[in-house]
């Protein structure tokens, strides 16, 4: 049983807006991103998941229950996007508040509340008043708050945009943490570069319909492309590739010239790409140097998430 399944979810706002006719499964135990320009229908969508929002038409269960039901809420865990605490608390406070409306007990809660602290890495920083905490603190206290009842779900709207290149990889972290003990994350996030590092699986949304569910690399098709960077005096630009016969069936696709590497020799890239099946990189290597050409890096290449969740849009 999957852990989000939703089957024609509808919201619309007076018939307008909204999301449409989305069905998604989310298996347990992975960490799955949702994908779209603004105004897609991501926010109305994880609103509907969380009950927040009640549908136009469709179905959603979550953990196998259906998402009216209350009960199944305390096994979620929410982390909104615009999230605005209260800032005269301290952490701790803030902590047990939300913990109250989980309806934990007050053993729980002490158990919990260092335990969530630790894992978010604000270990020493509970006392302090929200007001005081940076806006990547407050972005942690907040993450904290929805790990609160130990969740088999959690959904995360946007959990690094105010955090630094080392609190993100922290986040990174944790989330394949929380994946390693079975639990699903459900990530919203435009950061695709860090989608494309956590996630198993993503779904592409586009003004409220939904275009791809599955694992990102799928869209990719077949590798069919080889990236080569060689010093940038080894020939003249544009690199004339039919002056080498053995790599018939190869086209140099593109030719980009790069800062120098530490040796301060100016570098070129060259991307090959195949007409028919797999790059074949011994043959490429073989004929390079056979035509004395100095190469510095060769590494077959797959489009970037970015590269195909912008074609992805534009096709859609
Ligand atoms: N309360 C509302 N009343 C009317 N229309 C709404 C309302 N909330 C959202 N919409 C519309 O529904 C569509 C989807 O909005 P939604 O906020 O779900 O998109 P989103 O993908 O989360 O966008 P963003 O990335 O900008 O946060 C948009 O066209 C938006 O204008």
């Amino acid at each position: 049983m999957p852990a989000i399944e939703t089957i024609g979810l509808t919201k619309t706002y007076q018939g307008r807006g909204g999301c449409r006719d989305i069905s998604l499964a989310v298996p347990r135990g992975s960490i799955f991103g949702l994908l779209g320009p603004n105004g897609a229908g991501k926010s109305t969508l994880v609103k509907m998941l969380v009950g927040l929002l009640k549908p136009t038409a469709g179905e959603a269960y979550l953990l196998g229950r259906p998402v009216e039901e209350v009960a199944v809420r305390k096994r979620i865990g929410f982390l909104p996007e615009a999230f605005r605490y209260h800032d005269w608390l301290s952490g701790e406070e803030l902590l047990r508040f939300h913990a109250s409306l989980y309806g934990l007990s007050a053993q729980e809660t002490s158990a919990r509340l260092p335990v969530v602290l630790e894992m978010v890495g604000l270990g020493e920083q509970g006392r302090k008043r929200v007001g005081e905490y940076s806006k990547g603190m407050q972005q942690r206290i907040g993450l904290a708050c929805a790990l609160l009842p130990d969740p088999e779900l959690i959904f995360l709207d946007e959990p690094t945009s105010a955090l630094d290149p080392i609190g993100r990889k922290e986040v990174r972290d944790l989330l394949v943490q929380l994946r390693a003990q079975g639990k699903t994350v459900f990530l919203n996030s435009h950061l695709l570069s860090e989608l494309e590092t956590v996630c198993d699986r993503i779904a592409i949304i586009k003004q409220g319909r939904l275009l791809f569910q599955g694992d990102w690399r799928e869209l990719a098709g077949p590798l069919r492309q080889a990236r080569v960077v060689v010093n940038a005096d080894c020939c003249r630009t544009p690199f004339d590739l039919a002056r080498i016969p053995a790599l018939s069936g190869v086209s140099l696709t593109r030719e980009t010239p790069l800062s120098a590497g530490l040796d301060k020799t100016p570098r070129t890239e060259w991307v090959f790409t195949w007409e028919e099946g797999t790059p074949d990189i011994p043959r490429l290597v073989e004929a390079l140097v056979h035509s004395g050409i100095p190469i510095h890096e060769v590494a077959p290449l797959a489009g970037s998430l970015e590269e195909l969740f912008l074609e992805t849009i534009a096709d859609g």
